[in-house]
């Protein structure tokens, strides 16, 4: 796997990218704004992400993080910019796109009058996956919701809850993760389960974007780390050459 710097106005400059290097960008992100009514959020976010990377947004509250993902997502239009997620561009393709992606957001996005499996079958519908029932049996087993298959969604405990949004989020195989602080709301067993699904998506060459506040989370789940401030990434740097009291260091120096 190929991680690769792209400071802003930092240590490093962002490479100018090679047609062959082109194919293994998975997430492209140029010039996007976002405002809501006449208040701006994101000012101009450039971000990329290569095939199999795990990249780390950090920023304050309120900083616009979860913003970025709904874009990402397809949630919401941008005001300005552009997005390729693997090689389609948004404007164009975003049904396309919606196919690639699998959001955990902090809302579930589930029906809560259906039942763990309902849901499943309904989104997968969706999607077009295929054998549809097993499919969906085997994630709810993946996610320890066995015994949960037939219960309506408004029973399930916050944590049950977000063990099937994951379960929805894989369920078509997306090729980019995109995860609003995946690391609260989970006991220890979820925490470990999250580990396996994400290990075992990046195994399959597939990319991640996740936000945190947990630095210690960051540095250990992350292959480069993004910082998020006054509506710009005005950092994006490898984990490798991070420790914790150099990620809180840079943390106060360039969030605000
Ligand atoms: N639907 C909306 N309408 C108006 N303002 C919004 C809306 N959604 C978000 N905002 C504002 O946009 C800004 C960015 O919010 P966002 O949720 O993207 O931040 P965040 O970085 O994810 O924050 P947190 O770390 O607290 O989750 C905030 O000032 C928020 O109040």
């Amino acid at each position: 796997m190929r991680t690769r710097s792209a400071l802003e106005g930092g240590v490093e400059e962002l490479k100018e990218v090679t047609q062959e290097q082109a194919g293994e960008i998975a997430l492209e992100v140029k010039g996007l704004k976002k405002s809501y009514g006449f208040k701006p959020t994101l000012r101009a976010v450039n971000l990329t992400a290569y095939r199999g990377e795990r990249l780390a947004l950090l920023g304050a509250n309120g900083a616009g993080k979860t913003t970025l993902l709904r874009l990402l997502a397809g949630l919401m239009r941008p005001g300005k910019g552009t997005i390729r997620i693997e090689g389609l561009e948004m404007e164009r393709d975003a049904q396309r796109i919606r196919q690639l992606i699998g959001f955990v957001a902090h809302q579930p996005y589930l029906y809560e009058e259906l039942t763990a499996n309902e849901n499943l079958l309904f989104f997968g519908q969706m999607y077009g996956v295929a054998q549809l029932r097993e499919r969906a049996q085997a994630l709810l087993e993946r996610v320890g919701l066995t015994k949960r298959i037939h219960e309506r969604v408004s029973t399930l405990s916050r944590g049950q809850l977000q063990r099937l949004a994951w379960a929805r989020a894989l369920l078509h195989e997306p090729r980019l993760l995109l995860l609003d602080e995946p690391d609260t709301g989970l006991d220890q067993e979820g925490h470990a389960l999250v580990e396996a699904l994400l290990n075992e998506h990046r195994q399959g060459g597939g990319t991640t974007l996740f936000t945190s506040h947990q630095l210690e989370y960051v540095l250990r789940f992350s292959d480069n780390v993004a910082l998020l401030s006054g509506g710009r990434i005005v950092t994006q740097m490898p984990t490798a050459t991070l420790t914790l009291e150099k990620l809180q260091q840079i943390y106060q120096e360039k969030v605000r």
